[in-house]
């Protein structure tokens, strides 16, 4: 990729991070020298269009639009502006505009702070500008980078309801083994998330945000475009407010959320 005015580039002493002001992305990240975000070698960059991989921003629905609107939402495909810029800090909002309303008819302002230290933050708020109130979902989706996802595993949503298309809805047992694929959603994830890969463990907290999906296609997406066969490549583990989880917020009021995620050497 070139680099671009579009492009923002975040430095630490801990590492690096590029942001893209489509859809306020971050498209990659290293932290102590080693890959936490994956973007696909295969990702598309085109005007409008989600880029595979980063962390792209779903709102204000979660997942396929029962009406046939763009699945995610729209946040993803929109420029954001740029309101803040530090070496390791960047911060962008988004509002409605006629674009926005005809998709999805309500005034707002969303803004999404990136900082990189030891660990990556995000700080996500959601702002009713409107006169009536309106309920949204949202997901952080981070695509995480590993040694093989088959050799993954989750842990931290032991007991919590898993809801699956084509499965019944039961606790987690135990572990997720990323050996197999999943589309899981979880409404309810309150505690931080540990994704072992290989030698290390990355973590995935968030504040705010009830809910994880956990989404691993496995072979599967070697059909798909900006993905092919470099599937094993990320495991996405996502945070957010889905499902049960909708957030309603009433004009003037402000929803207000954070995910940090890092990683650590096992036996630390
Ligand atoms: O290809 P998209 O629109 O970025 O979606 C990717 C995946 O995103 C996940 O969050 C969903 O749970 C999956 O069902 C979906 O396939």
């Amino acid at each position: 990729m070139s680099s671009s005015p579009d492009l923002i580039e975040l430095v630490s002493p801990h590492g690096r991070a590029r942001v893209s002001r489509q859809g306020a992305q971050v498209l990659d990240a290293q932290l102590q020298g080693r890959p936490l975000l994956w973007l696909s070698p295969l990702a598309l960059f085109e005007a409008g269009k989600a880029i595979r991989g980063g962390v792209p921003i779903c709102f204000p629905w979660f997942g396929k639009h029962p009406a046939g609107l763009p699945a995610h939402g729209f946040a993803r495909n929109h420029d954001w502006n740029l309101l803040e810029q530090r070496a390791d800090r960047v911060c962008f909002e988004l509002r409605d505009d006629p674009r926005s309303r005809a998709l999805w008819p309500f005034a707002f302002r969303l803004t999404l702070a990136i900082t990189l230290d030891s660990r990556l933050h995000f700080d996500f708020r959601v702002e009713n500008r409107d006169t009536q109130s309106f309920d949204f979902s949202y997901a952080l989706h981070s695509y995480f980078a590993v040694g093989d996802c088959r050799e993954c595993s989750l842990d931290g949503l032991a007991g919590r309801l898993r809801r699956e298309v084509g499965h019944v809805t039961t606790p987690q047992p135990g572990s997720i083994a990323l050996a197999l694929p999943i589309d899981a959603n979880f409404e309810s994830a309150p505690d931080p998330l540990a994704l072992h890969d290989g030698d290390r463990t990355i973590e995935i907290a968030a504040e705010g945000m009830r809910s994880a999906v956990v989404w691993n296609p496995g072979a599967a997406a070697e059909t798909v475009a900006d993905i092919g066969r470099h599937w094993p490549e990320y495991v996405c583990v996502e945070r957010g407010n889905i499902g049960a989880a909708t957030v309603t917020l009433l004009p003037g009021e402000t929803h207000r959320a954070g995910m940090d995620l890092g990683w650590y050497e096992k036996g630390r």
